[in-house]
């Protein structure tokens, strides 16, 4: 098994993951895997059907167990680390019950935190996402780009560390789209939180990447891990502009040679 020690992490890193296997019905899916994920920037994981992308981040946020390996955020164990978790499923992560404004203080409340801050910080992140609609309706009375806001709104509550979202736009019009992907971008570059990000749409993938982690078919290895430093903020033009389309290009050519492997 691999270990930090003999893989020292790159200055800047905010989860080493080393030694990671995965097997699934005695299938091999991760075998021997070694990551770092930088800090405060966004991972952007993309690659072929059924190549474990969402196993990944079940995995690093402690959804599903690993088989062995390591997985340390700042060289401390998950049960240390705050994190969030946007699903691709909006319509079942949502509690039902309660209004949005309730889903939202949830994590919060539980933490023990006092009413006043819960309010202070559920205003905060309504300003943050300029929420016009009204967050006492319930959640199956909102739109799915509302809902998935919510969503959102609900993982960044407690100021995670780092956020995970397992195709966060894959059920989202395209004005939705553009909306959920600035405001993660604002939540981001405000907060400075660490973000993985499960995406099926490559323009998707490389709008809010600053690495994009390409996988391979299984056993998944790492095709390639690009570094893409367009300045932020971008906006929905950063997508005709020649670097954005060179980046893209070049993740596809990636991608389709992986295919063809
Ligand atoms: N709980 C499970 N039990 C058995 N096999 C599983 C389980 N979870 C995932 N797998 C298998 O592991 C592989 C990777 O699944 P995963 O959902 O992580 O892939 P993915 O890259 O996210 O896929 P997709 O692009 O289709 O969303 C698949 O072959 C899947 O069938």
């Amino acid at each position: 098994m691999s270990t930090v020690l003999e893989f020292p992490a790159e200055i800047g890193t905010h989860v080493t993951i080393r030694g990671l296997d995965k097997s699934f019905n005695g299938a091999i899916l991760y075998d021997n895997f070694n990551l770092d994920i930088p800090k405060g920037k966004i991972v952007s994981i993309f690659g072929p059907n059924g190549c474990g992308k969402s196993t990944l981040i079940n995995m690093v946020s402690g959804l599903m167990p690993i088989d062995s390996g390591e997985v340390l955020f700042d060289g401390k164990t998950l049960d240390k680390t705050t994190i969030g978790y946007v699903f691709q499923n909006y319509r079942d992560a949502l509690f039902p019950w309660m209004s949005s404004w309730d889903n939202i203080a949830y994590p919060l409340k539980r933490s023990g935190m006092s009413k006043d801050k819960v309010k202070a910080r559920v205003d905060e992140l309504v300003a943050l996402f300029e929420i016009k609609f009204n967050l006492n309706l319930y959640p199956y009375e909102l739109s799915g780009g509302q809902m998935q806001t919510v969503s959102i709104m609900r993982a960044l509550a407690p100021n995670p560390e780092i956020l995970f979202l397992d195709e966060p736009f894959s059920a989202l019009d395209f004005e939705m789209t553009l909306f959920i992907r600035a405001k993660l971008q604002e939540a981001n570059l405000s907060t400075g939180v660490t973000m993985m990000i499960v995406s099926h749409d490559l323009e998707d993938a490389v709008f809010l990447a600053d690495k994009i982690l390409l996988l391979t078919r299984r056993p998944t290895r790492i095709a390639e891990y690009l570094t893409f430093d367009m300045a932020k903020p971008r906006s929905p033009e950063s997508v005709s502009e020649t670097e954005f389309i060179k980046t893209k290009a070049l993740a596809l050519e990636i991608f389709q040679r992986e295919m063809r492997a």
